[in-house]
Order: structure tokens, then C-alpha cells, then sequence
């Protein structure tokens, strides 16, 4: 099957700095989980996706379509679900006034047929009761479903969302992330997050980015993998190592070296992850 996503020899810049460069990729259905510290180009990338930012090299196909046409890009517009990193929310305006806002501009010309696709999406996120409810009076938790029902508008085969499970609680999170499970079954769906809790509950594949390049590329477990034989536990903090936390249990996890008196821990993706990076994570939990 043809990808719904190529992208070859990605290329962004602003001024002198390089933000993306020369990256390639495909996707296809699922949901892909794209993690990586701050600055490592992920919204670049998901905006170039979205067609609101246009590379200055490389190639990039969307939806069989090239971004690069214009006529072709209002198609990919069209076409996309995008949650961008901070969507407006329009406070004085109805859940239901905002989606159709968005169908408006979708170009969801009759309009029966945008109330009745309005009405599916808020259905579908979990948000019918709420749709006479002007959006400050909203839980942040029911903006962000709002959010991804205006990106649901026109049932699109390529979702693209940027940190979505950003300020949810743990419920809300559960929620949203057993919808967007449920969304990747018959659709690609990229995206971005800081909570490698995410990738693990509900993407079959992750990428890793940093400095605007791919670091990695596969399965949540094989990223766990990674960090085999390379996390402890141990009662007492370890004495020579930066890259330890306490875990739930009252015990340090650390990462790298065996600290005296450890026992071998199982590796998680967030270890995986870490010591991917070389980050310090000097974490009290
Ligand atoms: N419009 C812009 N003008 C100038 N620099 C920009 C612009 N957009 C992004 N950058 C820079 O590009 C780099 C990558 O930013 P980007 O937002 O893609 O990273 P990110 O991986 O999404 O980070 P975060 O996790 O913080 O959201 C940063 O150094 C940022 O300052």
C-alpha cells in the first residue's frame, strides 16, 4: 500500500539555525508517536505536515498529494485533521459554533450537512452535551477533545496532532488516548508528545528527533530494548550516577552503570528514551 506520508530530505531554517535537516520518513496507518526534548523540531515538522509552513528543501507527499502545488495543498487541507500545538479557542464561541467555524472553513458548503458532521465529531470526542457551552466555560480536558473533533471534521485519513495530551489529568489522558487508539485503527495519525506514557500505551511505532534529525525509528519496545541491561534499582541513591529517580515504590532507578548493592530492572520506554538522549534526570518522584 502507498504510503499516506514521504517525506525526503526535509529542510527547514529560520535565519541561520537549521531545525530540520534533510529528514525522511513514511507513514502509514496507526498511530505514530513522535517524542524529543524541546526544540527538536517535532512542531516543524507537524506544521511543514500540515501544510502551514513550507520547507526550503526536500520532498514532501501527503495524502498522495504535493504540498508544494497550491492547488494540491488546499486539497491536503482539506483532507488533514490538524491539532495544532496552541489552537485557538475563541472563548465566547459555542462548542458548536467553533467546529462549524472550522467546517466553514473546510468548505463544508450545505449547511445540513455541516450541523449533521458538526454534530458526528463533538458525538465522537465525547462533547454532545457541551455543544450549546461557550468554550471558556470548558475543563481544559474538554478543549482538547474540542480541538481534535474540529480536527476530525471530514472523517480525514491523516490526523496530525501536536501534544495533545498536554495538560490533561490522568483520566482525561486514559480517555483521549483510548479515542486517538480507536482513531488509528483505520487511519494514520502522527503524533507528538512529551509523556513517553503515551507512546507506550498507544502507539505501534516511534520516532525520536533530535537537533532536527531522527534518532530513532521503531517499536515502543524496541525503543525499551535499548536500555536492556542498563537500568537498576537500588535502596540507596546511587553514588556516582546523574541519571537516577525515585520510583513509586520508594526505590532509585538508575540509568547506565550499575550502582553498588542494585538489582537489574525491566527497561520502559521513558529509559530507553533517556538514555537515548544522555539526558540528567535528577527526578524526585
Ligand atoms: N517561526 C519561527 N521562527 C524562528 N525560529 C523558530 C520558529 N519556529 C520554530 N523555531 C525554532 O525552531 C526550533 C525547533 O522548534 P520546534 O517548535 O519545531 O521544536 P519542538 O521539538 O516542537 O519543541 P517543543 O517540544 O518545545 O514543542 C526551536 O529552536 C525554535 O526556537
Amino acid at each position: 500500500m502507498e504510503p499516506t506520508v514521504t517525506v525526503r530530505g526535509l529542510t527547514k531554517r529560520f535565519g541561520r539555525t537549521t531545525v530540520l535537516d534533510g529528514l525522511s520518513l513514511e507513514l502509514g496507518r496507526g498511530v505514530t508517536g513522535l517524542l524529543g526534548p524541546n526544540g527538536a523540531g517535532k512542531t516543524t515538522l507537524l506544521r511543514t505536515l500540515a501544510t502551514t509552513l513550507a520547507p526550503d528543501a526536500g520532498e514532501v507527499r501527503a495524502l498522495g498529494l504535493d504540498p508544494s502545488d497550491h492547488v494540491q495543498r488546499t486539497e491536503i487541507r482539506r483532507r488533514l485533521g490538524y491539532l495544532p500545538q496552541n489552537p485557538g479557542h475563541y472563548p465566547h464561541f459555542t462548542a458548536f459554533e467553533l467546529v462549524e467555524y472550522v467546517a466553514i472553513l473546510k468548505e463544508h458548503a450545505d449547511r445540513r450537512e455541516r450541523h449533521r458532521e458538526v454534530r458526528r465529531v463533538l458525538e465522537e470526542t465525547g462533547l454532545t452535551e457541551q455543544s450549546r457551552t461557550r468554550v471558556r466555560k470548558l475543563s481544559g480536558g474538554m478543549r482538547q477533545r474540542l480541538a481534535l473533533a474540529q480536527a476530525l471534521l471530514g472523517d480525514p485519513g491523516l490526523l496530525v496532532l501536536d501534544e495533545p495530551t498536554v495538560g490533561l489529568d490522568p483520566e482525561q489522558r486514559m480517555r483521549f488516548r483510548a479515542l486517538v487508539s480507536r482513531l488509528g485503527e483505520s487511519r494514520t495519525v502522527l503524533l507528538s508528545t512529551h509523556q513517553t506514557e503515551d507512546v507506550a500505551a498507544l502507539c505501534e511505532r516511534v520516532i525520536v528527533m533530535k537537533d532536527g534529525g531522527i534518532v530513532f525509528d521503531g517499536t515502543p519496545g524496541g525503543l525499551a530494548a535499548t536500555a536492556a541491561g542498563q537500568v537498576w534499582l537500588s535502596h540507596r541513591p546511587p553514588a556516582a550516577s546523574r541519571l537516577f529517580w525515585r520510583a513509586a515504590d520508594g526505590r532509585y532507578r538508575t540509568l547506565g552503570a550499575r550502582p553498588q548493592d542494585a538489582v537489574p530492572a525491566e527497561p520502559g520506554v521513558e529509559d530507553g528514551y533517556l538514555l537515548l538522549l544522555g539526558e540528567s534526570a535528577e527526578v524526585a518522584a
